[in-house]
């Protein structure tokens, strides 16, 4: 079974950054097997397409966006079209991340008409959902992104459904002020995001403060097949470890 490891870099690295850490990476993993894992990187836009040209000589490392607009092209100041970033070198759109939902208007709605535009194009949706705190306090996570899942994916073919990533990032577990999850915490949402959706999916990955301490448990927790990692990952040494993590479960 493939274990999704992705990371995105959110509004980070200049592009020598970028490139710095790409050129590792193929350089880390050239002649050496994967292990099942199934590497993936998302770059700032700016950065799409130096990133993607760097790891044409590792075709293997996916690369992706953070956001695309429904739309194809038109007068949209400021956003960037589905096949804007697949000419960048884009095969994964990330849609629907809670930062996107809470600061940017994402909406369902949006949410899933970027999903419909990006398969329509051919790439990898990757639908990201999660709770906020109060959710989860109050016993309500599985429901919640239940709900958020089933209106993204509304109406998809099965075929279509069958190329879609989602990850589960609890907004209580993302970013330094957040709180790593236990997994006793992630079981029962991870439980009913199997059982309504693990089997029609591409995979269901897990992200919110994953480190090198808590990945090997994350990736044991039932139904989750990668993670999707933010800071542990923006330094090439930590997504390496990463990898090897994932590669020995
Ligand atoms: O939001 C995330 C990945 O999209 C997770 O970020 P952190 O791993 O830094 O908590």
């Amino acid at each position: 079974m493939t274990v999704w490891v992705g990371t995105s870099w959110k509004m980070n690295k200049t592009l020598a950054e970028a490139t710095d850490w790409a050129q590792g990476l193929a350089e880390a993993l050239a002649g050496r097997e994967l292990g099942g894992v199934q590497p993936f990187v998302i770059p700032p836009a700016t950065a799409i397409g130096a990133v993607a040209q760097v790891l044409a000589e590792e075709p293997r490392v996916l690369v992706g966006a953070q956001n695309a607009h429904w739309e194809d092209a038109g007068a949209w100041t400021g956003e960037v079209s589905v096949p804007q970033v697949a000419d960048a070198g884009a095969r994964i759109v990330e849609i629907g991340h809670s930062e996107r939902r809470e600061h940017f208007a994402e909406t369902d709605e949006t949410v899933r008409a970027k999903v419909a535009a990006t398969l329509r194009h051919g790439l990898v949706p990757l639908l990201c959902v999660g709770e906020p705190a109060h959710v989860q306090a109050a016993g309500g996570s599985g429901a919640h992104i239940l709900e958020q899942v089933g209106r993204a994916l509304e109406g998809l073919a099965e075929d279509q459904l069958a190329r879609v990533l989602i990850a589960y990032e609890p907004v209580w577990a993302i970013g330094e002020h957040g709180r790593p999850a236990t997994t006793a915490e992630l079981a029962e949402p991870f439980a009913a995001l199997a059982a309504a959706w693990g089997s029609r999916v591409q995979g269901l990955l897990y992200g919110g403060s994953v480190n090198l301490d808590n990945a090997a448990d994350l990736l044991g927790i039932p139904g989750v097949d990668g993670l999707f990692v933010g800071r542990t990952a923006w330094q090439l040494e930590g997504y390496l470890r990463l990898l090897e993590i994932a590669a020995g479960r």
